[in-house]
């Protein structure tokens, strides 16, 4: 178990962490999301004692990670960027890593086995890919047989093999009954792995919620409709106070509403429907829905789910929506 509370961290003038309190609990996999700069690396290496909180505490296991005896056998990590280990070869690596944590000798042919590198096991990792360096970290995580996993971004760098085995890696040690955290900015992937999300924004706890309720608070339904009366139907259903908008294909989908008033309005009106169907929300659509005031760097190319999924609010007009995808 992780438990933070009021956990600050300053630099300088600039709050990276300010004021959090969440607890991540074993037997699920936790999703640690926030947009670029929120704090999320600044947070896991509080945990893991690389960095000293401002105010609050950072506990593993009901203590400071510093406290942990022989910690590669209580929390395995994999922190951004940290997997590489330049001059020794993959291999010595972990030996070297095990000896330091009295773990056997042979657990490093495991690990190895587990994340796919025996055949390079003898190599440097300096002329490891992404992927194979992502793979290195990994098993090092791995290394102690940990209760509790700490993963930073550990599908960057790997292929759709090496995303589907994280994945099921991560479910099946949650299963087991461990903690696992795990940041990524895959919402898509997110979506298909964690059982809860714990979302930042400029250092702040904005939710801290199951998977499915986050989706259904932070998103709008939508109901996509294919009629062959398409004019007739848009102006029916924005008569009756809808934002509509086209699809590529050319059906309708209205927002914030749910299939059986987008049937009423369209019998009411007349209209022959050839196709009713609800569109779920994707946790990407939530996420920019919540987090997107706490988005330090933008671009300005046009997203157009992201126009879809912000709600309207007092600085936003629904027209804003439609000027912006380009439907009139
Ligand atoms: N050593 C440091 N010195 C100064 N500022 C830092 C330092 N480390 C992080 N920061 C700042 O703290 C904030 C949080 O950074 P952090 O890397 O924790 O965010 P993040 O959520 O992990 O971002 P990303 O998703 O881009 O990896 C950022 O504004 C960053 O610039």
């Amino acid at each position: 178990m992780i438990e933070l509370r009021e956990l600050t961290k300053r630099y300088g003038d600039r709050i990276a962490v300010d004021d959090l309190s969440f607890t991540v609990s074993p037997g699920r996999v936790t999703g640690f999301l926030g947009p670029n700069g929120a704090g999320k690396t600044t947070t896991m290496r509080m945990a893991l004692g690389l960095g000293r909180p401002t105010s609050g505490t950072a506990l593993v296991h009901g203590r400071p990670y510093a406290q942990l005896r022989e910690p590669l056998r209580q929390v395995g990590a994999l922190l951004e960027g940290s997997a590489a280990h330049g001059r020794r070869r993959a291999r010595s690596h972990l030996l070297w890593l095990a000896r330091s944590n009295r773990i056997p000798r042979t657990r490093v042919r495991e690990v190895l086995g587990m994340v796919g590198l025996e055949d390079v096991a003898r190599k440097m990792p300096q002329g490891f890919s992404l992927g194979m360096n992502q793979r290195l970290g990994i098993a090092a995580a791995l290394l102690g047989d940990p209760p509790l996993l700490l993963l930073d971004e550990p599908v960057n760098g790997l292929d759709p093999e090496g995303i589907l085995w994280i994945r099921n890696l991560m479910k099946d040690l949650a299963a087991e009954g461990r903690t696992v955290l795990v940041s990524s900015h895959l919402m898509s992937e997110m979506a298909l792995t964690a059982d809860h999300l714990v979302v930042i924004g400029k250092g702040r706890l904005l939710a801290d919620t199951p998977m499915n309720d986050f989706i259904a608070q932070h998103s709008r339904s939508r109901v996509r409709v294919r009629t062959p009366e398409p004019d007739r139907m848009r102006e029916a259903l924005t008569r009756a106070g809808l934002r509509v908008s086209t699809g590529e294909d050319g059906t309708l989908e209205a927002d914030g509403t749910e299939v059986s008033f987008v049937g009423e309005v369209a019998s009411r009106a007349g209209i022959t429907v050839h196709e009713l169907s609800r569109r779920a929300a994707s946790l990407e659509e939530a996420f920019m829905g919540l987090t997107g005031e706490y988005v330090d760097h933008r671009g300005t190319a046009r997203v157009p789910d992201q126009a879809e999924a912000a709600p309207p609010g007092p600085d936003r007009d629904p027209a804003d929506v439609r000027t912006e995808r380009g439907d009139r």
